[in-house]
């Protein structure tokens, strides 16, 4: 399998504080990886430099290389909106936009300059489909989004993300607010969407790390402790200290 991006010796600091130390990990396209550990450890941190999220922090410092494909992310000329378009993110909270659910998916195509009403009402439904939430809403596309339940919401974000065509979503605990049922919906939706799309997800919930990633990365204060196939890492964690957390014994 091809690496989408590849991190080399990544290291950022907020302020005086180191979050992250010396990071090197290629992340394989049409795949999940999930990036496990306790609080505190530097997981939010490492995916939102993926997409340069924490340029919006005061104070950071970042060194190291992040490349997807062949652009160094951190490169002066790199184009930071299209950076964003091909590199989407999930929230921990459903955060859907105060306006229709039509509006909603429409809003990052129509910044984009897509203005044609049919080329929208396709991009909506596409978007929907993709996210597994057009049979639920598809009647109601004039209503308010904030109607929805949570596990709507969280799809509709997805939607929303899939609506300006990204290779990679970056999820943060997409399903921390959710009940067991909608989490369930998301999982599947995120193992379809792995067909087409690159998915990096950070988890506190190990169960959900196996059932859907194929790669896990255990960090520990800032460190990226260990990183490999997910089955493998569960079976057989080559760290003592990767046992002691996926077993329970900490975190
Ligand atoms: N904006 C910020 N300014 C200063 N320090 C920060 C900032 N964001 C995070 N940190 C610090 O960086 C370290 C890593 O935080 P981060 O949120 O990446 O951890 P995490 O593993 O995602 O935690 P959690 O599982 O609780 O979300 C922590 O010590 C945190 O306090």
């Amino acid at each position: 399998m091809n690496n989408i991006m590849t991190v080399k010796d990544l290291c950022l600091w907020y302020g005086q504080t180191q979050a992250l130390k010396n990071i090197n990990i290629d992340i394989p396209e049409k795949s999940i990886t999930a990036l496990i550990g306790p609080s505190g450890c530097g997981k939010s941190t490492f995916l939102k430099t993926l997409n340069r999220m924490n340029d919006l922090v005061q104070g950071v410092k970042i060194t190291g290389e992040v490349k997807y494909g062949d652009m160094d992310i951190f490169a002066p000329d790199t184009d930071v909106n299209k950076l964003r378009k091909e590199i989407g993110m999930v929230f921990q909270k459903p955060n859907p936009f105060p306006m229709s659910i039509y509006d909603n998916i429409a809003y990052g195509p129509r910044t984009h300059g897509i203005k044609n009403k049919a080329k929208l009402d396709e991009i909506v439904e596409n978007s929907l489909r993709g996210a597994a939430i057009w049979d639920e809403v598809k009647d109601r596309l004039k209503k308010s989004a904030l109607g929805m339940s949570g596990g709507q919401q969280q799809r509709l974000c997805i939607a929303r993300a899939l609506a300006v065509e990204p290779k990679i979503l970056l999820m943060d605990e997409p399903t921390s607010a959710l009940d067991p049922i909608s989490t369930s919906k998301i999982e599947e939706l995120a193992s379809e969407l792995k067909e087409k799309y690159t998915i990096v997800i950070v988890t506190h919930n190990m169960q959900q790390a196996v059932r859907i990633s194929d790669q896990t990365a255990f960090f520990l204060l800032g460190d990226l402790i260990e990183y490999g196939n997910t089955e493998k890492m569960f079976a057989t964690p080559e760290d003592k200290r990767t046992e002691d957390y996926i077993t329970g014994r900490f975190g």
